[in-house]
């Protein structure tokens, strides 16, 4: 029987995208039709998300919400089913969804996303243009008001709550629950209350009727105080609710024999002129070593200040980097300067999702040092394409690369390498494994064949997430 589920996002490919949070919001609804589970996608109508739906059908409309008018339109965009909420007082503006032109975050994302979530609820409580959901998944702290909400309306639907990165907790003042219509009862410790404040993903955590996380290990990891940022307390209490489901990647967007963006190829010999362009492209010549990519946000999380340290030692070794980021100024910065003292290394500063496809393809290697990685996908891109990752031991990097080690290799089943602990010193290690493997062509070759045969899709995924919600949503 066909059941009916609600995914609030804050970001959804291929409208609106941020990191990758988008690309699976995007990609599950796809993926679980086969699993006879129709999922429509609630998102906001950020002005970029309305220039590619256009007008739907106003379903819902109100001249108050959250200090302005609002309506709910229906609409579809390239096979996805979706709500869009529009509130120009809310989403029409320039910038990202969730930071304005310098970056800084917009003073009242709390009302914005409260705003979102408590859209989330009312489909939920009172369907939209006749459908209703059986269940709702909500992503992140953005839509993590949406079970507390449901409750306050005392409506008993199931919700499973999908943390993609548990560091950003969407803290609110206690002083706006009065603007968000949040009820009191719930601010205590036991609740939505973080330390005097209100956190939206803990409120997520604590009501919805099970939780889930992109990986097995980063929901292991989530249990300790190293990686639960202050909420492992509430995932301890809550650990048989708690699973981990691997994310996957759209491989039709990502496969190396159509790729739009780069040339195509079908086996790892193929790579060779793939490879021979990125290095034109980036401005880099040819070494006796492997030529490492980058494709990240810029953050602390992804350790690539790690890579700073250990990149004169891949150099020494005629390795060649080239990396595709945006994020923090200083690391921007940083790696400005890394370019311009080394040789072999380019860097491009930006978003650019075809130069993002260009650097897997023609890549040797993706390097992952990340300090936490809930799952990663561009690991998972580039065991697609042959790009063998290099990853520290963490989260979904654990779960989804074999490390080349001398049982893996004998088996013949090694798809990459891993290194911990996360420091620059076992990232150096690792850069020289890689280097020796990629003297050895042929063993290279090997390698190359069995990430590409990695299964790196939605299919078992998508099963799992479509047990889960049969389990908590009864037949109507
Ligand atoms: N400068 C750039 N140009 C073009 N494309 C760029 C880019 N920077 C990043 N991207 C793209 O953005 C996505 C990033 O996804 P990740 O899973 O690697 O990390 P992110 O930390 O955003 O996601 C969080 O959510 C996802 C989804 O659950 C988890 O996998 C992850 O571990 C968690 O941190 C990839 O599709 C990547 O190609």
């Amino acid at each position: 029987m066909s059941l009916n589920v609600l995914s609030v996002a804050s970001e959804c490919v291929p409208l609106v995208k941020t990191g990758g949070l988008a690309g699976v919001a995007g990609a599950l609804p796809g993926a679980l039709k086969a699993e006879g589970v129709e999922m429509r996608v609630l998102i906001p109508g950020y002005p970029g998300v309305l220039a590619k739906v256009g007008t739907g059908e106003t379903l819902w409309e109100s001249d108050d919400f959250f200090g302005g008018p609002a309506r709910l339109c229906f609409a579809t965009h390239g096979g996805l089913r979706l709500y869009v909420l529009e509130a120009a007082h809310l989403f029409d503006r320039p910038g990202g969804p969730y930071l304005d032109g310098g970056g800084c975050d917009w003073p009242d994302n709390d009302i914005r996303f409260g705003a979102l979530s408590w859209m989330g609820a009312q489909i939920g409580a009172e369907g939209a243009g006749g459908w209703r959901p059986d269940l709702i998944q909500c992503h992140d702290w953005q839509a993590g008001l949406v079970p507390l909400y449901l409750k306050a309306r005392s409506v008993d639907l199931p919700t499973v709550m999908t943390v993609h990165n548990i560091a950003f907790h969407g803290l609110m003042p206690a002083g706006r629950m009065a603007a968000l219509g949040l009820p009191g009862w719930a601010f205590h410790p036991g609740g939505m209350e973080f330390y005097g404040q209100v956190s939206a993903l803990k409120a997520g955590l604590v009501y919805a009727w099970k939780v889930t996380t992109v990986s097995p290990t980063y929901a292991r990891e989530l249990r300790t105080p190293e990686f639960g940022g202050g909420l492992d307390g509430v995932i301890r209490a809550r650990a048989g609710d708690v699973l981990g489901i691997l994310n996957g990647i759209d491989e039709a967007d990502w496969d190396p024999a159509t790729d739009p963006h780069a040339l195509r190829f079908k086996q790892p010999r193929g790579k060779a002129k793939a490879r021979a362009a990125l290095l034109e492209e980036m401005g880099l010549t040819e070494g006796p070593g492997p030529l490492c990519v980058v494709v990240s946000r810029l953050t602390g999380q992804k350790g690539l200040d790690l890579l700073l340290q250990a990149l004169p030692d891949l150099v020494a070794r005629g390795g060649r980097l080239a990396l595709l980021g945006s994020g923090e100024p200083p690391l921007e910065q940083a790696w400005r300067s890394a370019a311009e003292r080394h040789e072999g290394v380019a860097v491009r500063i930006g978003y650019d999702e075809a130069l993002a496809h260009r650097l897997i393809a023609g890549g040797d290697a993706i390097l992952l040092p990340s300090r936490f990685e809930p799952c990663g996908l561009t690991q998972l891109y580039g065991l697609r394409y042959g790009t063998i990752p290099v990853v520290a031991r963490t989260g979904g990097l654990a779960d989804t690369v074999i490390d080349a080690n001398p049982a893996a290799l004998a088996a013949g089943v090694a798809t990459g390498i891993q290194f911990a602990p996360v420091n620059a010193e076992a990232l150096s290690v690792a850069l020289d494994r890689l280097c020796d493997l990629h003297a050895d062509p042929e063993l290279f070759a090997k390698l190359q064949r069995n990430a590409m045969r990695a299964p790196v899709g939605w299919q078992g995924s998508a099963a799992a997430y479509a047990r889960l919600f049969r389990e908590i949503s009864p037949p109507s």
